[in-house]
C-alpha cells in the first residue's frame, strides 16, 4: 500500500440486521487512479461506497480518509416535489467554491447541462440530474470523487462523454475516483482497477486480469467477460495485478490477486 492513498478500508464489514453485506473488504484509491467496483445487484457496492464515506457505520475494520475535499454522486437523489429547490441554489448548497452564475453555468457546461440553472431540480428528468449530481461533485474541487453508477439514466452519446469527462479529470487532474458501474464495456477502457465484489472482494486488478478471473467468470459469464476485454488486444504481455505490463512467461499470463476472504 501506498502513503499517498486518498482513502484506504481494510477487513471492512457491514451488516444490517445480523445479516453480512460485506465481509473483510479491502480497498485503496490513489491519486489520479480510477477504481471501479463491479458486481451483481445487492453486491454490497452502494453500502461499500456508503461505508468508506462514513455513511454507513462499519461492525468491523477500518477506513482512512485523507482526501481532502470529497465529491460524492449517490445512486439516488429523492427530491421532495413540494419543496421549491432551483439547480442554482441545490448547487450554491453544496459548498462548492464560487457560486455566481458563470461559475455554477461553467461547471453545468462542462457536464453538458448547460441550460437547467434556472429549473427547479423536481423538474429535471433522471439524465439531466444525474448531470447535475457529476457538476456538483466537480464543482466542490475534490481530490477524491465518489460516483454511484454516475451515467445511470444518461443517454448512450452522453454516457460516454461522462466518462471521457470522468478519465479526465483523475488522469490529467490528479483526482482519485472509485466508482460503481454496471456499464462494463464502456468503463473499462479507462479503469485503472476493478474490483469484483459480491460480499468480499471476489477479485480485483487490472480489467483484463479480472476478466479472466473464475469468480469474476462464475458472476457475469463469458459474455461479460469479453465486454471487459472489448479494449485489450492479443497482447505479447500480461498484467500484473497493480496493472503493470508484465512479460509472458511461456505463454502463461499472470494472474489477478484474489482474495476468497
Ligand atoms: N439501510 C439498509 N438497511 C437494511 N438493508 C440494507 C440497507 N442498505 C442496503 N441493504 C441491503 O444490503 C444489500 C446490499 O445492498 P447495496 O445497495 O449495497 O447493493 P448494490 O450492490 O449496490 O446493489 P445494486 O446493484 O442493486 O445497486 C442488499 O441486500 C440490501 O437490501
Amino acid at each position: 500500500m501506498t502513503a499517498s492513498a486518498l482513502i484506504r478500508a481494510e477487513g471492512l464489514t457491514v451488516s444490517f440486521r445480523g445479516h453480512t453485506v460485506l465481509d473483510g473488504v479491502r480497498l485503496q484509491v490513489d491519486p489520479g487512479r480510477i477504481v471501479t467496483i463491479v458486481g451483481p445487484n445487492g453486491a454490497g457496492k452502494s453500502t461499500l461506497l456508503k461505508a468508506v464515506l462514513g455513511l454507513v457505520a462499519a461492525d468491523r475494520g477500518r477506513v482512512e480518509r485523507s482526501a481532502r475535499t470529497i465529491g460524492y454522486v449517490p445512486q439516488k437523489l429523492s427530491v421532495d416535489r413540494i419543496l421549491p429547490l432551483s439547480v442554482r441554489r441545490f448547487l450554491a448548497m453544496a459548498g462548492v467554491g464560487s457560486t455566481d452564475k458563470a461559475s455554477l453555468d461553467a461547471g453545468l457546461e462542462r457536464v453538458g447541462a448547460g441550460h437547467v440553472l434556472g429549473r427547479q431540480v423536481a423538474d429535471l428528468s433522471g439524465g439531466e440530474l444525474q448531470r447535475v449530481l457529476l457538476a456538483r461533485a466537480l464543482l466542490r474541487r475534490p481530490d477524491l470523487l465518489v460516483l454511484d453508477e454516475p451515467v445511470g439514466g444518461v443517454d448512450m452519446t452522453g454516457q460516454a462523454e461522462l466518462y471521457d469527462l470522468i478519465a479526465a479529470v483523475a488522469h490529467d487532474e490528479g483526482v482519485g475516483v472509485l466508482m460503481v458501474s454496471h456499464d462494463l464495456h464502456v468503463v473499462m477502457a479507462a479503469t485503472d482497477e476493478v474490483v469484483c465484489l459480491n460480499r468480499h472482494v471476489c477479485c480485483a486488478g487490472h480489467p483484463e486480469t479480472v476478466s479472466r478471473h473464475p469468480e469474476y467468470l462464475a458472476l457475469f459469464g463469458p459474455r461479460a467477460a469479453g465486454s471487459l476485454a472489448i479494449y485489450t488486444h492479443s497482447h505479447d504481455h500480461g498484467h500484473s495485478p497493480d496493472g503493470s505490463v508484465q512479460p509472458l512467461d511461456g505463454g502463461h499470463r499472470h494472474g489477478p490477486e484474489c482474495d476468497h476472504g
